[in-house]
């Protein structure tokens, strides 16, 4: 099986972009190790501080951020960071070509019930003369991503990667501490009998995702025609991973909860790295309003509503938000 690295290569990435990605992917099998290990490494449960957007910190989210900050600046791969758990960027190395945002872990409420968690970062370049401790040096639509990826702490431990050539799943194989490619190109099926969204919040949702999702549920008897499965893992990562595997629609939309906080999911570190992965797979990721690829970023923690994955079925789903 190929390794990571040759496939890398042969895609034309630069030799600093490979080793950036090798930089990343060995903090996360350290941070794949300390989530396997649970409860004995003692790496359970809360920590007594909130992060900048007043969510209380896991202390498993604490520990992936700082692995990763650590080893990134201390590669000298990367310009500048920018992460959930910090309230700032950070600046890196001045003479680097790359800027990385990530969620160290997202899903973080599902560790402490040992399901499913990952990590997602998106890599693009530092705009030539920029000065590392701007934060508008990551003012760039996701379109302009030059590398995504997840890492999913599941049964097995995976990575799906896109240099814009597609969207690769590999494996860690844990005897060796390679990831092997173990899926070449993933294409998400058009069409799909499976959505995910967080019912809970259905009172909360615009008209037009009340009605959609209202004519899912129908069934068969209903305007679509058909029945639908429903499924919700509570970790974009874990939701994303299905639909890239075997289709569906996934959305965390606008809603009306709280009028300072209409949306859940940020962009930099979570809906554009997902929307590339997503749309090289073959599939769709909007807004409700646009496309996320597209949108101009304001401030590094800013949030959006998604709507991803199968593309007849989000193009459905647009259709309600016209
Ligand atoms: O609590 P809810 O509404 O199910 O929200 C789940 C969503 O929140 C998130 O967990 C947010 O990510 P973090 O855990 O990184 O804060 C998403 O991964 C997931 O889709
Ligand atoms: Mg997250
Ligand atoms: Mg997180």
């Amino acid at each position: 099986m190929r390794r990571l690295p040759p496939v890398l290569i042969e895609d034309g990435c630069s030799r600093e972009l490979v080793s950036l990605i090798r930089t990343i992917l060995a903090a996360c099998k350290e941070i794949s190790f300390r989530v396997g290990q649970g409860a004995l490494s003692g790496v359970l449960g809360s920590t007594l501080d909130e992060n900048i957007q007043g969510e209380t910190q896991k202390k498993l989210d604490v520990l992936s951020n700082q692995l990763l900050k650590d080893i990134l600046l201390e590669s000298g791969y990367v310009k500048a960071i920018a992460s959930e758990e910090e309230d700032y960027t950070v600046a890196g190395n001045p003479k680097a070509n790359y800027i990385v945002a990530f969620d160290p872990l997202d899903g973080s409420s599902n560790t402490d019930i040992n399901s499913l968690v990952g990590t997602i970062f998106s890599i693009m370049e530092a705009p030539e003369g920029s000065d590392p401790s701007d934060p508008a040096i990551f003012m760039q639509p996701g379109h302009k991503q030059v590398a995504a990826g997840y890492v999913l702490y599941g049964p097995s431990t995976m990575l799906a990667l896109s240099t814009g050539k597609g969207t690769r799943l590999f494996t860690l194989d844990k005897t060796h501490g390679s990831f092997l490619l173990t899926q070449d190109f993933a294409a998400i099926p058009e069409d799909t009998k499976e959505f995910a969204i967080n019912a809970s919040n259905q009172r909360h949702w615009t008209p037009a995702m009340q009605n959609y999702i209202a004519d899912l549920l129908e069934g068969e008897t209903g305007p679509r025609g058909k029945n639908f499965n429903m499924r919700w893992i509570a970790a974009m990562v874990g939701d994303v991973h299905r639909v890239l595997c075997r289709g569906g629609l996934f959305t965390y939309p606008e809603d009306r909860k709280d009028p300072n906080k209409p949306f859940k999911l940020r962009l930099l570190y979570e809906a554009n790295p997902m929307a590339m992965l997503i749309e090289q797979a073959g599939g769709i990721a909007h807004t409700g309003r646009e496309r996320i690829l597209d949108i101009q970023p304001e401030e590094i923690h800013q949030r959006v509503g998604v709507i991803l994955g199968s593309k007849h079925e989000v193009e459905a789903c647009l259709t309600y938000h016209k």
